[in-house]
């Protein structure tokens, strides 16, 4: 008699319960189920300490882990097989049993400008001095101070949604907002986005990691990470890699004011990542610029990249600008 049959394998994807999270999650899902039909897959949904905490502004969070860690602790457990991120939020140092997968093509990684409902401003050169933007971010915070020091900005937090009805409240203080243009789009809210932000448009790069999904997995855990090899994007992969090489680097993590832009370039020597990278006293008064392009093809060159972008930083002054931050930090936490 021939033996039954093994049990039906089925893996199980971790995520916040976000809106955005959970369309992510759907996206690897599709992409898994396409790939390998032959699996069953389920997804759990928690809400971290991130979803949770909305009023304190993120920075003033001692822990880097706010978004990861839970759901890291279940899938040590084994109760998720692997975890989906928004891979911005991901620390740059992971808990030693667990590794990212190669990652899925990336969504639009740039920052947007989002005006109110009812201005008909165009771009953040038309905003009128003294306005205020929305946003809890110190890279964007930093940069919106050196680029555009006529405008103020204040704190706004929690999920796209509830910072997008914060902003079009009758009684909102302010004028526009910026967000990651890649959480709208996915969202279906491409009819907000008045600008996108970049390099050439306003100065203003994004955050590492921003746009791409971050797919966690247990470092033993050789299945799965042979699947993500067949839905990876090997140019989204080693850019990212780069990109989080040179943030843990500058060891800044998710409070850094760092900004990136990352491209893929044709060259005479063949094709090479152009890392645009940026660094930005709070009060955008000091500032750090470097822009390399090296032919990047492999996980160690990328890393090795991202490093050599993190020694021209700080030969340009990121060091400085970077220790100020941290001794700041430091004096708030003592007399606070
Ligand atoms: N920190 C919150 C967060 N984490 C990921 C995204 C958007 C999607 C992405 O960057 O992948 C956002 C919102 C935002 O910054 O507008």
């Amino acid at each position: 008699m021939a033996a039954p049959a093994p049990a039906q394998k089925t893996f199980t994807i971790g995520t916040r319960k976000s809106k955005l999270a959970l369309l992510q999650t759907d996206l690897v899902l599709a992409a898994l189920k396409s790939a390998f039909p032959q699996y069953e897959y389920q997804i759990f949904s928690k809400e971290t300490a991130g979803d949770l905490n909305t009023t304190i502004a993120l920075r003033d969070f001692t822990t880097k882990n706010l978004w990861t860690e839970e759901l890291e602790e279940l899938m040590i457990g084994g109760q998720v097989d692997l975890i989906v991120h928004s891979l911005k939020d991901v620390p740059t140092t992971l808990p030693s049993s667990c590794k990212l997968g190669p990652s899925m093509p990336r969504e639009d990684s740039r920052d947007v400008l989002v005006v109110k409902q009812g201005l008909s401003y165009k771009s953040l050169s038309e905003i009128p001095a003294g306005s205020v933007v929305g946003t809890s971010s110190i890279r964007r915070t930093a940069q919106l101070a050196r680029k555009y020091p006529h405008l103020k900005v204040q704190d706004v937090r929690g999920n796209i949604g509830t910072r997008l009805s914060k902003l079009d409240a009758e009684d909102s203080p302010y004028t526009c907002i910026i967000l990651a243009a890649a959480g709208l789009l996915r969202l279906d809210l491409a009819d907000r986005i008045t600008q996108y932000l970049d390099s050439k448009s306003s100065g203003m790069l994004y955050a590492v990691g921003q746009g791409a999904l971050g797919i966690e997995i247990r470092k033993e855990d050789t299945v799965l990470q042979e699947m993500l090899n067949t839905i990876g994007d090997q140019d989204t992969t080693l850019s990212v890699l780069a990109e989080r090489s040179l943030l843990r680097t500058l060891e800044g993590g998710c409070s850094a004011p760092l900004g990136v832009e990352t491209e893929w370039v044709q060259s005479s020597e063949g094709k090479k990542l152009r890392m645009r990278s940026v660094v930005v006293s709070v009060d955008g008064k000091e500032c750090a610029q470097v822009e390399l392009d090296a032919a990047v093809d492999s996980v160690e060159t990328a890393e090795a990249f991202g490093v050599t972008v993190a020694d021209a930083l700080v030969a340009d002054g990121a060091g400085a600008i970077l220790e100020a931050i941290q001794q700041n930090k430091a004096k708030e936490s003592t007399t606070a």
